[in-house]
């Protein structure tokens, strides 16, 4: 089995067992502001399971990851979901893996245009945001509360992910 992960287009057809895509679908646009302002509504939904718990907003400033690039762990967050927008018109990746037993599979990498975020729903396996080329900041919406809402998973291998945009 190869260890070097193909880099897949992100799209919600192929993201829905690990969350929602957020980006201006058409089919989700309704107008508001009396016509000024398009609406894509209800494009994901917080999560943020427990007592006393509450979605927050960050800001995750990632530095660029280095490719060829060693995935060695998934993480993920058993009490909320937590997604990621882009502040910048730039390309990031997204690393996902199903849950097999108690812990993730081999690793999914979605390529996603600067202008889609992604949710990840609740307990999803996740790698740590994956920005591409430069410094990129994300609107974060995730859970803070009682309890630990993470877990992490380091894999006895690694699975490569090479740049996206290797060789212009
Ligand atoms: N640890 C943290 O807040 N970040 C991770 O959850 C991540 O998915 O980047
Ligand atoms: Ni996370």
């Amino acid at each position: 089995m190869s260890h070097l992960l193909s880099i897949e287009p992100l799209t919600r057809e192929a993201f829905a067992p690990f969350g929602s895509i957020m980006e201006a679908d058409p089919a989700s646009m309704r107008f508001i502001n009396g016509g000024n302002t398009e609406r894509f509504h209800a494009l994901a939904r917080v999560d943020a399971a427990g007592e006393g718990a509450g979605a927050i907003i960050n800001i995750f400033r990632g530095q660029p990851r280095v490719f060829p690039y060693s995935v060695t762990m998934m993480e993920r967050h058993p009490l909320g979901s937590q997604s990621f927008s882009p502040l910048q018109d730039r390309p990031w990746l997204v690393v996902v893996a199903e849950d097999e037993g108690g812990r993730p599979g081999r690793p999914r990498v979605f390529l996603a245009n600067g202008r889609q975020g992604v949710n990840y729903a609740r307990n999803i396996w996740h790698h740590p945001l994956m920005s591409v080329g430069v410094a990129s900041d994300f609107i974060v919406v995730d859970r803070e509360g009682p309890g630990s809402n993470l877990e992490e998973f380091y894999y006895d291998e690694a699975f490569v992910i090479r740049d996206p945009f290797e060789g212009g």
